[in-house]
């Protein structure tokens, strides 16, 4: 197997459970895996050699929500809002209409598009939903087309979101009732994660657990949109249920944040070992465009609550998959140490999606998921804040940027 020697990396931030930043680094790449890590002075041969001339690599982005599968633009409505006109969920009915009408080809082009898009800003892992199907037929389309995608290699984790909204004129006890039943049945083979939109406007709490509980029944893992346009039911539903993931938090109270602490309780930090809790996400971009408050992070990592940053890539509320972007913002808005923001970005993500043995740390025997930035430290992300610092990405060891 070829030997790939990536070495003179001014900053290698592994990530790693000692949280180890080294200095004038080296890594080397086996079979799409990390096969040591060390000094630069003591780097064993190996048959191919990069030089990083002093750059930094820190672990591929872990985007742990997304939703890619859309046509149709939505620029009006953000121009709107902008102007002061609040966000509210039925603005996701215009994204279904225009996505329906778009056949398998154009949406998997769209998809895959998005998808080079995040790489070349250093995602190297990504979960993606359906959600702007919202009927039997449509839905088990796009967790088709996401799992073929996954099976193709482009995408990491597929999540089926049928309860985004109750599509206008539909009843929400009889759409409830399809997307816990026949919807879910259609959909399960493709995917590996449930998700509910719970929020005013959308499914109540009872809804929502209708949705998750026959998901968890089916197999699946369960996340939870919630808390996003004010106080709600959703991170509670989330511990209940024992969600691995609840998506936006803005509104907590303290009842919110006490409760998610308590999943955390058999969970080793220092190791990164045991169970995991349910894990806060938090998505800035996303709060910027919809003129949210920004999630109380600071908070929820000071309560001892793992805390995700993701892109919530999307034509509604957030169209950018800039992680670079996300991280830096949580830095210089929500009192982030760099670390934290990283941590967050990659191996937390990874853990909320039960991928943190595979990705989300520099670590011998995990992927060679590898974020290189023209920068010769990473804290470069907050301090430049929107230059184009992505250099170089390998994805499973390979180079794909
Ligand atoms: N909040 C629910 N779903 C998406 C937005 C969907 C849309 O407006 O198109 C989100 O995560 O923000
Ligand atoms: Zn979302």
């Amino acid at each position: 197997m070829t030997t790939t020697l990536i070495t003179n990396i001014g900053e290698l931030v592994t990530v790693d459970q000692a949280d180890r930043v080294l200095r004038d680094a080296a890594l080397i790449i086996e079979g799409g895996r990390i096969a040591w890590i060390g000094s630069a002075d003591q780097a064993p041969p190996a048959d191919e050699r990069f030089d990083a001339a002093g750059r930094t690599v820190l672990p591929g982005w872990v985007d742990s929500h997304t939703h890619l599968v859309f046509d149709g633009d939505r620029s009006e409505e953000f121009e709107a809002r902008m102007a002061g006109a609040d966000y509210v969920a039925g603005g996701i009915s215009t994204t279904v209409e225009a996505t329906r009408k778009a056949s398998d080809a154009q949406l998997k082009t769209l998809v895959s598009r998005r998808i080079a898009e995040a790489v070349a800003g250093g995602t190297t892992y990504l979960e993606t939903k359906t959600g702007y199907g919202l009927s039997l037929d449509e839905e088990a389309r796009h967790a088709r087309l996401l799992d073929e995608l996954r099976q193709a290699g482009e995408v990491d984790a597929v999540t089926y979101l049928g309860a985004h909204l109750v599509p206008p004129g539909e009843k929400a006890e009889s759409y409830t009732a399809l997307a816990a039943g026949p919807m879910l049945e259609a959909v399960s083979q493709h995917v590996q994660w449930a998700d509910v939109f719970c929020e005013e406007g959308a499914f109540t709490a009872d809804q929502s657990r209708q949705v998750l509980s026959a998901a968890k029944e089916a197999g699946l893992g369960l996340r939870v949109h919630g808390n996003q346009l004010g106080q709600g039911p959703g991170v509670q539903l989330a511990v209940e249920l024992g969600a691995a993931s609840v998506d936006h938090v803005n509104y907590l109270s303290e009842a919110d944040i006490e409760a998610l602490q308590s999943t955390w309780a058999g969970w080793d930090a220092g190791q990164a070992e045991g169970t995991p809790g349910t894990t806060a996400t938090c998505l800035p971009a996303c709060d910027l465009s919809t003129r949210q408050p920004l999630a109380p992070a600071r908070q929820l990592l000071d309560a001892g609550v793992a805390i995700a940053l993701a892109s919530n890539c999307n034509p509604g509320t957030s169209y950018t998959t800039s992680m670079n972007f996300n991280v830096s913002t949580a830095v210089l808005q929500m009192r982030l140490s760099l670390k934290e923001a990283i941590r967050a970005a990659t191996f937390s993500a990874a853990v909320s999606l039960g991928a943190h043995h595979e990705v989300g740390s520099l670590e011998v025997g995990k992927r060679a998921d590898l974020h290189m930035l023209d920068a010769p430290r990473a804290i470069h992300l907050a301090y430049r804040p929107g230059m184009p610092m992505t250099y170089a990405v390998w994805r499973k060891g390979q180079r794909l940027r």
